[in-house]
């Protein structure tokens, strides 16, 4: 056994290494500003979601991998003797391994060299992305059995793809040895780990996740690793927001799945032919960002106040800027814009979250709408096929769990 390996639970008798099993989970997000933007250099402005992916992994005596996507209808086998056969320890950094060395192999040891990726593909090859790497640095790679479940919606634009990597990334981290037992108690028998070692799952993961976006900016990831509700753009540091308002939304599903990789295309089509315009939209909605961050931190800091109606209606008017500027972009949907009127006979304003073209909208809760207000509201979004959530946000990033969680329990 290596040092640093999670708490083992009893093996069998005649086995000869303490097998260990154990859950992780990582969050969603909601981007409140700067979607896409994000992309380009400006300011994102995302919270973390109490909707989380789940990953239970058990290490096996067996010399094999096994992995189950319920969600994605995947119930996959491989040999653990052709990862070790093909890779061997020889770095000892715990740089991200890099992308483009090891995609091909990732392919051709997932025993797909299909040009058609699907979904399901993307997924796999996240998987034998981080196993390559971790095989890279270490022989020690236990049999494994992975089981991913997830609260979340998939393709609507609440980072399933971020948590999914964030999640699978620490797992493999954690089974062979990379980075040790999580320091840091958070609640409700959860353990998070130290920056350090979540800076590590955070490079891992991102490199990850542009396996699935084609380019990513690393927001998901970010949200999923660290939690909380934070200010972030590329090539800085993610910055944690000291928020001195309870923020309250209501997050509309349109149920409209669609691919974040197409979605980001659409924008850069949109950004190359409109150099000018889309500049001047851009540094927009960076200074949207930059300006809610300003408000949402305003004030003494200590406990978090209930918002006021003067900073809500801010808030809200940041929202339909940029909102805006994302339709003008083209990843609006007709579905979208029948929410938007739904919330709008409520006084408030939808913005898309997420990559658009489907997917969610969100909007601030203004504190004068009474529980009956909103149970209407929610009924009147339901009736045109909507999920409806009043989610809590900034919530704790990525965890290990000390008993299994309820997902796994049925
Ligand atoms: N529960 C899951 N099991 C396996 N793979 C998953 C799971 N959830 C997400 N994924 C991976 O993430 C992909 C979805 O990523 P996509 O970026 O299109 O949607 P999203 O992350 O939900 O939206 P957004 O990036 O806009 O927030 C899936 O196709 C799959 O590869
Ligand atoms: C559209 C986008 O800005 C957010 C997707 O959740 C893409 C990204 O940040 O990687």
């Amino acid at each position: 056994m290596p040092p640093n390996r999670l708490d083992a639970v009893p093996s069998a008798p005649d086995s000869p290494v303490a097998l260990q099993s154990f859950y992780i989970s990582a969050p969603g997000k909601i981007i409140l500003f700067g979607e896409h933007a994000v992309l380009y250099q400006k300011t994102a402005i995302a919270g973390a979601l109490d909707l989380r992916i789940y990953i239970s992994l058990e290490e096996i005596q067996e010399r094999k991998i096994y992995l189950d996507l319920p969600e994605l209808g995947l119930v996959n086998e491989w040999s653990l003797k052709k990862l070790l056969a093909d890779v061997q320890p020889h770095l000892d950094d715990m740089d991200a391994p890099a992308l483009d060395e090891t995609i091909q192999l990732a392919r051709k040891l997932s025993g797909d060299d299909n040009d058609d990726i699907a979904a399901v593909d993307l997924a796999i090859h996240v998987l034998w992305y981080l196993l390559i790497g971790a095989a890279s640095r270490t022989s020690n790679i236990p049999g494994m059995r992975i089981k991913v479940r997830c609260e979340l919606p998939i393709r609507v634009g609440l980072g399933s793809s971020g948590a999914f990597c964030t999640g699978l990334t620490t797992a493999i981290l954690c089974t062979s040895g990379l980075i040790p037992q999580p320091s840091v108690s958070v609640s409700d028998g959860r353990s998070t780990w130290s920056e350090k070692h979540l800076n590590i799952i955070r490079e891992w993961a991102s490199v990850a996740e542009s396996i699935i976006h084609g380019r990513a900016s690393g927001l998901d990831v970010a949200m999923s690793t660290y939690g909380g509700i934070a200010k972030y753009k590329l090539q800085k540091h993610i910055e944690n927001l000291k928020c001195t308002q309870n923020l309250s939304v209501i997050l509309v599903n349109s149920k409209i799945e669609r691919s974040t990789f197409k979605m980001v295309k659409i924008v850069q089509e949109f950004c190359e032919k409109n150099t000018f315009a889309a500049g001047h939209m851009l540094d927009t909605i960076d200074s949207l960002s930059l300006e809610a961050a300003a408000k949402l931190t305003q004030g003494a800091s200590g406990d978090a106040k209930s918002i006021s109606p003067d900073s809500i209606n801010f808030l809200d008017s940041l929202c339909q800027i940029n909102d805006a500027c994302l339709n003008s972009f083209g990843v609006g949907h007709s579905k979208l814009d029948a929410i938007r009127s739904v919330l709008a006979r409520r006084g408030l304003h939808g913005k898309l979250t997420g990559a658009g073209g489907g997917g969610c909208v969100f909007a601030f809760l203004k504190p004068d709408l009474s529980t009956e207000d909103i149970t209407l509201l929610k009924s009147e979004l339901n009736a045109i096929d909507c999920e409806v959530w009043l989610p809590s946000l900034g919530g704790p990033g990525v965890v290990l769990h000390d008993t299994a969680p309820g997902v796994f329990l049925n």
